[in-house]
């Protein structure tokens, strides 16, 4: 499995620390303002009204906290949980079993659920919208279709890409909440917090190095912090001060602005091989052996969110910040 610091593919032993940092309730998650005082009004109403909360649309890149807001969701209402996947649900009969064991308010939990077989997604459409569930009943001529009510419940769909969701699937979520990159002072706030929890000593200047250095990302600041321990504890007395973080991040080859050597690749690609002319994403991906997808998901985004890459019609260009944060001159017009 890919173990790139900066992926956000959750490795199987990281697992059990993972679950120990993420917050529980909305007091504890950090950041994304708009989102969260949105839904502690509807989540507010929906307990006042005794109703179960509209159906919610999660969507953002990877490791910005989309699974974890669910799960807060569901703590709020005081309702259970059921988790599933798009992919991991293959016939319409497997989404039918997952409904009808639903009790009154639950929340299901959709994750990628941009990837749900169109099969599926239609028994999602009566199940979202009346609370029932189509079934047909026999076969040829004689088959007729039933409807079974069931209990009004919340659908979460999360998604790292929301432009791939049908328009009728997208249009029955009352809420869709867009996730943000988190800044600097989040970030730090959040190394500070997962620090404590595993019972590590961190200068404010080194929490804060870490932040800088973790592309907006809690997933990435929570993976490096760990790392940075490890180097620590290893090199140091056990304290992460801020030239054991920076020594340590130098190592992961995490440079100043959270690049590491896949993005410095893509963007030598761009700049040299193809000497600032726009490329398409599948070029890139072959140029550099990686996959198009994870480039569009992962890189992509933040390399656009902090400017250093445009996409045009023509395609991918890098731009003169990337080229002066990597010392490559910029070809002339
Ligand atoms: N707002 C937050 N405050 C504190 N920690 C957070 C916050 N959001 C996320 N985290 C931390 O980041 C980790 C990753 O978050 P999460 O798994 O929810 O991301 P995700 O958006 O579901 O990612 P993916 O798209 O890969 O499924 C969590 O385990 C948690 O420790
Ligand atoms: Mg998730």
């Amino acid at each position: 499995m890919d173990e790139r610091i900066i992926s956000a593919n959750l490795m199987m032993e990281e697992q059990a620390v993972e679950l120990s940092l993420r917050p529980r309730y909305l007091n504890e998650y950090i950041g994304q303002t708009k989102a969260k005082e949105n839904l502690t009004v509807y989540i507010e109403a929906a307990k006042l009204r005794k109703e179960a909360l509209d159906h919610v649309l999660l969507y953002g890149p990877p490791g910005l906290g989309k699974t974890t807001l669910s799960n807060i969701i569901a703590n709020e209402l005081g309702v259970n949980l059921r988790t599933t996947s798009g992919p991991a649900i293959e016939r319409p009969g497997d989404l039918a079993a997952l409904l009808t064991n639903l009790q009154e308010g639950d929340v299901l939990f959709i994750d990628e659920i941009h990837r749900l077989h169109r099969t599926v997604e239609e028994v999602l459409y009566p199940a979202m919208e009346d609370f029932a569930l189509d079934i047909m009943i026999g076969k040829g001529p004689s088959a007729r279709s039933v409807r079974l009510d069931l209990p009004p419940f919340t659908l979460i769909g999360a998604t790292t890409r929301a432009g791939q969701l049908s328009a009728p699937l997208r249009d029955r979520f009352g809420v869709v909440s867009r996730l943000e990159y988190y800044n600097v002072d989040e970030l730090a706030f959040i190394v500070a917090r997962a620090a404590e929890i595993l019972n590590v000593d961190i200068i404010g200047e080194a929490a804060h190095e870490i932040a800088l250095r973790s592309r907006g990302t809690p997933r990435i600041a929570n993976r490096l912090l760990k790392r940075v321990r490890d180097f620590a504890q290893v090199r140091g007395d056990g304290i992460i001060t801020h030239s054991i973080a920076n020594a340590a991040l130098e190592l992961l080859q995490v440079d100043p602005m959270g690049l590491d050597h896949i993005d410095h690749k893509m963007l030598r690609a761009m700049m040299t091989s193809f000497s600032g002319r726009p490329v398409g994403l599948d070029t890139i991906a072959a140029t550099i052996g990686e996959e198009s997808q994870t480039i569009e998901d992962v890189y992509e985004p933040y390399l656009m969110q902090i400017g250093f890459l445009q996409r045009t019609p023509r395609g991918r260009v890098a731009t003169e910040g990337a080229y002066r944060h990597l010392g490559i001159p910029m070809p002339e017009k």
